[in-house]
């Protein structure tokens, strides 16, 4: 670390905040569908001319857009991933990242409390919230989840519980890549909506159903081949973890496979980086949830009688990883 890096660290959230103003007031989207001066896009979006000029300025300096003469237009990057009308629109994620701003300006306090200081989202959430949560989880799910089901051998496997699924992301994917394969995503009642329309738009009604329950107090249903919990243990207590794990373990068939996804700490718990800062997320958001070692993972594991309990060798984002179990009654 030097003294131009501790100063970047400090202010990076200027370009930070620069960025979600633009995906919020959608500025990505018009700016694909045509060219626009500071004046034509100020009428369109009822904005102050000065202050979207300045942002328009911004964005461009951080190559976000365009500008030749006075006209401004998105860059084939953002036409891509910043325009509403793309299939790779990566608006939510970003504006869940805004939703969580507010609270990270608090972090001192929950220290201090040692309490959250921002609603949970999956629980509490306003409905425009809980979209940019739930869609979020899409966009990043959508980035991994397909390396993710051609790396695992499922052949034989029948049927799959994506436990807290979310939008079903990861059912969809494992079921794009193992025709025989059907899946039920199970989560809040507030996150069906959500699956369903995320699971039409892939034409897999057929074989993937949404199942309504709280992880915490509701059963999951027995004889699976496959349960697949994917960033949930984060937001749980080790003592809650604990249950879902014994839970999941227990609604496999003989022979069945337990994976659980998270982003994993090495055992000093000071690295990978983004486990480290994820674990503050989870004291801002959660009463008692953090980001887990590799050893507590695997003690969660063993503790719920499962067998062969792994870590996949697969190089993915973020620190995340993935750990096996097998059912051996
Ligand atoms: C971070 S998201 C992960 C979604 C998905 N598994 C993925 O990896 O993309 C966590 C999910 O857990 C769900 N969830 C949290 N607490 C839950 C509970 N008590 N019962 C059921 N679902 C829960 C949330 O609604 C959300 O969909």
């Amino acid at each position: 670390m030097n003294l131009p890096d501790l100063l970047q660290l400090s202010g990076g959230y200027w370009s930070t905040c620069t960025l979600h103003a633009g995906v919020k007031l959608d500025i990505f989207t018009c700016l694909t569908d045509s060219a626009m001066t500071t004046p034509e896009l100020a009428r369109q979006l009822s904005a102050d001319e000065r202050g979207l000029g300045m942002l328009l300025h911004a964005l461009t300096a951080l190559e976000l857009l365009h500008k030749e003469e006075n006209t401004f237009r998105s860059t084939a990057f953002s036409a891509t991933y910043l325009s509403k009308k793309s299939d790779s629109y990566m608006g939510h994620i970003i504006m869940h990242h805004h939703h969580l701003v507010e609270g990270w300006s608090r972090l001192d306090e929950a220290v201090l409390r040692g309490e959250p200081v921002r609603q949970r989202l999956s629980h509490e959430a306003l409905e425009r919230e809980r979209e940019s949560f739930l869609m979020g989880m899409f966009n990043l799910a959508s980035l991994n989840a397909p390396r993710i089901a051609s790396a695992l051998e499922l052949s034989g496997h029948r049927r799959m519980l994506d436990l807290a699924g979310g939008p079903g992301t990861y059912a969809i994917h494992f079921c794009l890549h193992n025709p025989d394969l059907t899946a039920v995503v199970y989560d809040l009642p507030t996150t069906r909506p959500f699956a369903e329309q995320t699971i039409r738009h892939f034409g897999l009604s057929e074989r993937i159903t949404f199942q309504a329950g709280d992880v915490l107090s509701d059963r999951f249903g027995t004889g699976y081949d496959l349960v697949w919990i994917s960033h949930l243990l984060h937001s749980e207590s080790p003592a809650d973890s604990a249950t879902v794990v014994a839970k999941a373990a227990e609604s496999l068939a003989d022979g069945g496979r337990l994976l659980i996804q998270e982003f994993i700490l090495d055992n000093t718990k000071t690295a990978p980086l983004f486990p480290a800062l994820f674990s503050l997320n989870m004291l801002l958001g959660t009463r008692a949830g953090q980001s887990y070692t590799q050893q507590e993972l695997f003690a969660l594991m063993n503790t719920a009688g499962l067998c062969e309990v792994n870590r996949l060798s697969l190089d993915l984002p973020n620190g995340a990883g993935v750990m096996t179990g097998t059912a051996c009654r």
